[in-house]
Order: structure tokens, then sequence, then C-alpha cells
């Protein structure tokens, strides 16, 4: 089996560690004399789960789907031979036998609670140890949460939410349900799409349970990056800027906001649980962007009565890394409210909502607000980002002909000239509109003489105007070449002077891609060189200049990856998708991308990769549901 995956890794079919990994449990279970059988089927699952957990799977379900397609080969061309010759390796194992097979054997346990091995069976599925205990932390943090909430039912408590609420006559339906829900339960995920009002329900959250609490709770503010804790920390200030409060109550909650990273330095890891995060409540903006072994973390540190509220948007890219829990514990918005609770919404708030019979207790945590301010009837890129949400792969195209603010530049003309020109070029036309566009910046840069805080929030403000997305990494559409290729352009035009790519030159754009709260930048934040330094925005016309040594890992930002674009805006969002489909395509892809545009959106690609990728949805494997479930 060990020589089959060493082929697969030669044709890149799967990456390193999958190999090393397997490798691995090959020499550990050597002395062990396992069957053949069984020897081949720890060392292929070894190497798939490693295949799993790249692309963000909690687990690895152990089902008929897997079989025909271990490692995706059945999608691809080279595939079809090592898919026989892995089939041949297993046949004699039945998959309802698997389990049983592997009892004993020193790398897996079926009780992860008994017995630690590096890989865990549960639920029919197959975890890293690591994965299965933060899956199995979060299950278990969010079954207490339910378990203690709701929080109060003594009618004179929800006389004071009712007279709290009556208070709040700016806040919609949707609005009104997530405070009433958010004060009443101990854990609360409020998710929404761009400009749904989720800090403005937030800070009004606050400040009503500061109301409630005698002004006497600590608050916490934070984001999984520094530039979302910046983000955060400055519309919840806005909003609370906005209502007239006793200055008692205003600074009852807090302006700032911090990484969760930066956070969690304070609390668990120093003290593993005797010294929890001092914070009664805890609220974390762009939620979406937690990975599992974050949140899990972030868990262990909070105290046991402290009250969570996430915010997000359920829709979005999860994490890179394995875990998906926003998005899944989204799903069960479908199931409806449970009838006491819709009942004690509709007493408090005046709102009537739907309510099930059946359903997990986790769905009273939920709350979704569905109306966004900033894209109103009339904003095609509001329209567009539903049409994503909903997979309308057709009709979505035919909103591009409707509205002004959404473009779509077929790149079809420019896959038929590659067809008759060598070497092929398919992004030659976006590498164009970049450089065009990136010139004003430049200029501003060469016609500034002196750069103090007016000069340098010009040029901030020109380079953040509009921001060129792509989806994938590597390839002719991918973030490394087209970032290289725009920065030549704007070399063959005089705007940019530098002898290598990878050197510091005036007007060259970065983004951080490495903590490091020493020189207090943060994974995301964008820097720009002139003037000899590294200049960042630290707040709405605030910046610092650092020299270029002391910057973190980065890259270059003329173009950035979808991924990374999580959690920032942009006027003009100009989304550069590949010229074939690529399994990396999603509708949550898209959605991300379409959502990061405030006020334009141009989508470069043809119209088929278009439609694929809004008819793919990202279906991670996590056995949350299944652990929730669970008594
Ligand atoms: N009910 C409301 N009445 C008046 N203004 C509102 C209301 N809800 C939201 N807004 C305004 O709409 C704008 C967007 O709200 P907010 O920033 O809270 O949205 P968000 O969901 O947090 O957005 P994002 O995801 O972009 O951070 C803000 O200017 C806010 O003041």
């Amino acid at each position: 089996m060990l020589s089959i995956l060493a082929q697969l890794k030669q044709q890149q079919l799967i990456g390193a560690s999958e190999y090393y990994f397997a490798a691995l449990i090959a020499e550990k279970q050597r002395p062990h004399n396992y069957s053949a059988a069984v020897a081949d089927l720890a060392v292929l699952l070894a190497a798939l789960i490693t295949f799993a957990q790249q692309r963000g799977n909690t687990c690895l379900f152990l089902n008929e789907a897997l079989l025909h397609n271990p490692f995706e080969l059945a999608e691809r061309a080279e595939g079809a031979e090592y898919l026989g010759a892995i089939r041949s390796k297993i046949e004699g194992l039945p998959l309802s036998r698997w389990q049983e097979a592997l009892a004993g054997h020193i790398a897996f346990s079926s009780a992860p609670r008994q017995r630690i091995t590096p890989l865990v069976f549960q639920f029919n599925a197959l975890y890293f140890y690591r994965s299965w205990q933060d899956e199995y932390f979060v299950a278990r943090y969010l079954k207490r949460a339910v378990k203690n909430s709701p929080l109060f039912t003594d009618s004179a408590q929800i006389e004071q939410v009712k007279a709290l609420l009556k208070e709040e006559q700016s806040c919609n339906p949707g609005q009104k349900i997530a405070i009433a829900a958010a004060l009443r339960q101990q854990f609360c995920l409020i998710s929404g799409g761009p400009g749904t009002g989720k800090t403005f329900t937030v800070a009004r959250l606050l400040i009503a349970l500061q109301k409630l609490n005698g002004t006497k709770l600590h608050i916490r503010l934070a984001a999984p990056t520094g530039k979302a804790a910046a983000r955060l920390s400055e519309s919840i200030a806005d909003a609370l800027n906005k209502m007239s409060l006793p200055a008692p109550l205003r600074q009852s909650v807090p302006n700032e906001g911090m990484t969760v990273h930066r956070l969690l330095g304070e609390g668990y890891p120093r003290g593993k649980g005797n010294n929890p995060l001092p914070a009664d409540v805890l609220v974390v903006d762009e939620a979406s962007m937690l990975d599992l072994r974050l949140l899990a973390e972030l868990l262990k540190a909070l105290k046991p009565d402290a009250r969570l509220i996430l915010l997000g948007d359920k829709d979005q890219l999860a994490s890179v890394e394995a875990g998906a829990v926003i998005g899944e514990l989204g799903a069960f918005l479908q199931q409806g409210y449970g009838r006491d609770f819709a009942d004690y919404l509709r007493d408090v708030t005046g709102e009537v909502t739907d309510y099930q019979a059946a359903g997990n207790p986790i769905r009273d945590h939920l709350c979704y607000l569905y109306e966004s301010r900033r894209f109103g009837q009339h904003s095609g890129i509001g329209r567009l980002a539903k049409a994503v949400n909903e997979m309308q792969a057709e009709s979505s195209l035919s909103l591009f002909e409707h509205f002004t603010d959404i473009e779509f530049i077929d790149a079809e003309s420019a896959i038929r000239a590659a067809q008759q020109n060598n070497p092929p070029d398919y992004a030659a036309r976006a590498v164009s509109m970049a450089v065009k566009e990136y010139l004003a910046y430049l200029n501003l840069i060469r016609e500034s003489t002196q750069f103090d805080g007016q000069s340098v929030a010009r040029i901030f403000n020109a380079f953040k105007r509009i921001r060129f997305l792509t989806a994938l990494r590597s390839g002719e559409s991918g973030v490394e070449l087209l970032n290289q290729r725009i920065a030549e352009g704007l070399r063959r035009k005089g705007a940019l002077y530098f002898k290598h790519s990878r050197d510091w030159y005036v007007g060259k754009p970065v983004m951080v891609i490495r903590n490091d709260s020493n020189v207090g930048l943060f994974n995301g934040d964008i820097g720009l060189f002139f003037a000899d330094k590294v200049w960042f925005e630290t707040g709405e016309g605030q910046y610092k200049a650092i020299s270029p040594s002391r910057v973190p890992a980065h890259e270059t930002a003329f173009v950035m990856t979808v991924h990374k674009s999580q959690g920032s805006e942009f006027e003009h969002t100009f989304l550069i998708l590949p010229p074939h489909n690529s399994p990396l395509l999603s509708k949550e892809l898209v959605y991300t991308a379409v959502t990061r545009a405030k006020s334009q959106l141009s989508v470069f690609g043809t119209k088929n990769v278009w439609k694929s990728a809004l008819r793919k949805s990202v279906q991670r494997q996590s056995g949350l549901g299944r652990q929730l479930q669970q008594d």
C-alpha cells in the first residue's frame, strides 16, 4: 500500500504529509505482525484521514462514497489505475468490518476516552485524536450551555426584558429576537450577511445586559484576526456613540477588541482551567473564521458561567483549517424554534415565530438577521449574493445585465485567443485592468513630497478603493503569478522600480500572514512600502510606519485569495475566476467574494466556471451534529 501512496505522491495526487504519516504508521506497526490486509488498511486510512483534514474536514466518513472515490481519484483522469490498485489491496476486508479488524491495532481506538491512540473511530467516521477531542469539547460546551439555559424563568425578569426591548424601537424584528435570545441563553450565535446589523444589535444587547446586571458585567470583545478585531471595535464604538447613554453605562462596554489568540494568552494556556479568562460576557465577531481548534481553546478558557455571543455569517467560507462549526450550527436554524422558546419570544418581543415540535435544543440558541442595510432593494450586489447563496447557477448570470453595480467580464474571448496564440494567456486582461487601477495609487506616492497623516491617508484610500481577489494560490489565475505579473506590468509602465519582485520597492503592498504581537501586526494586516518604511493602518485615519525588517511573514497584496479577504471589505471588489473548474471553487467561496464588495463588483471568468462554482456547496465532514444528539 505504501508504494501505491508513494506513486500518488510522485504524481502529486496526494501531498507529502499524507504519505509521511502513512509511512510512520507502517513503521510503527511493523513489529506487531498484523495480517497484510489489516496492515494495508491501517496505512491507507492514515493517508486518507490526512487528506481529509487537509481539506478542512474534521473527520472522514467511512461509507461507500469513500470506497468509490478515495483521494478524489475517481475525479482525476490519472487516478483510475491507482483506484484499482487500492481497491484490490483492501477488497478482502469489507467496509463493515474495518473497525473490527483494527480493534486492538496500536494506532486505532474506538473508545478514545478509555484508550488514547493517534486515530479514533467514532460515529462510523475516523478522526485524528486531537480533532475528535476538540469536537467532543465543543459539543460538550454547547450541551452544557443548553442545559444552563434559560438563565431566567421568573416573571419579574421576563417583564424587565420586555421593558428593555420596548425601548429598542429602532430594531427590526430579527434584531429584537436576537437580543431577546442572547439575554436568555448562555450561548448565542447571531448570524447574518454584511450590513444586517450584527454589531448594531450586539451593542444594544450589551447595554441591555449591563442594565439588567447593574453595569457589573466584565465584557470582552474579540475576533479571529487583528483586522476584524479593529473593525469590531470601531463598529461597536460607533453604535454606542449613536445611542444616548449615561456615562457609566456607556463606559461599561469596552471600545477595544483584540484577537482571539491574544485573548487566549491571558487565560487558559497559563492557568489550564484554574485561571479562566476574566470575562462574564465574551463577544466574538467573524466567528466563521474560527477553526475547530481555536474554538475549542476559546471555550476551555471561559469561566463556567460566562456568556458567549458569536457573530458571523454562516454562509461564508469556513476557515481553511479543519472545522466549520458556524456553518454546521447554522444548519440547525432550519429546524425552527422550540415551542417554549417561541412563546418567550412572542411574549417579550411581540414577534410571532414559527415553532416546530421536534428538533435539537441548540436551535433555540441561533438567530438569523436577514435585512441588509448595506444592500438595499436596488443593489445588484445584494441580489447576487442571495442568488449565489441559493445556488441559482443560471439565473444569477442574468442579474449582471440588470444592475449597474455588478459586471461580468467574460473571459471566453481570452480563452479563444489563447487557443490560437502560443503561449496561451487567460489572465492577460485581468492583469492589465489591475495595472490600470493601481496606477492612480502609485502616482499619489510619487507626487507626495512629504508623508504626513493626510497624504498617508490619501495613499491608503487610493489603495483600498479596489481589491483583486482570486480563488486559487497557484496556476495562471493563482495569487502568486498574478501578483508577479501585475508588478511587472506596473514596472513596464514606469510606475514601479525593482530588480526582483521579492525586494521592497516603493509602492509594494503586502499582507501579513502571521500574527506577531510584539510588533502589533496580525494575519491579514495590509502594509504599503514608501518613504523607506512599511506603513500600516492602526485605526480609522491612524497609521504606523515600521522598518521592513520587522514586518512578520508576508506576501505581495496586489491580489489576495478570497480566503484571506475574509473580514475585509472594499469599495470595488474584482474577482478573478480560474479558466477551468477547480475542486476549490464553491458557492461559499463566490458568496464570500461577492459580499466583500461595498459598492461595485467585477467578476472576470467564464460563464461555465461561474455556474460550476455555484452548483457546488462545501460539504465538510464532521460529527458535531451527532455529538450534539448524544446525551
Ligand atoms: N435597525 C437599524 N436601524 C438603524 N440603523 C441600523 C439598523 N440596523 C443596522 N443599522 C445600520 O446599518 C449599518 C450596518 O450595521 P452593522 O455594521 O451593525 O452590520 P453588520 O451586520 O455588523 O455588518 P458587517 O458584517 O459588515 O460588519 C450600520 O450603519 C448600522 O448603524
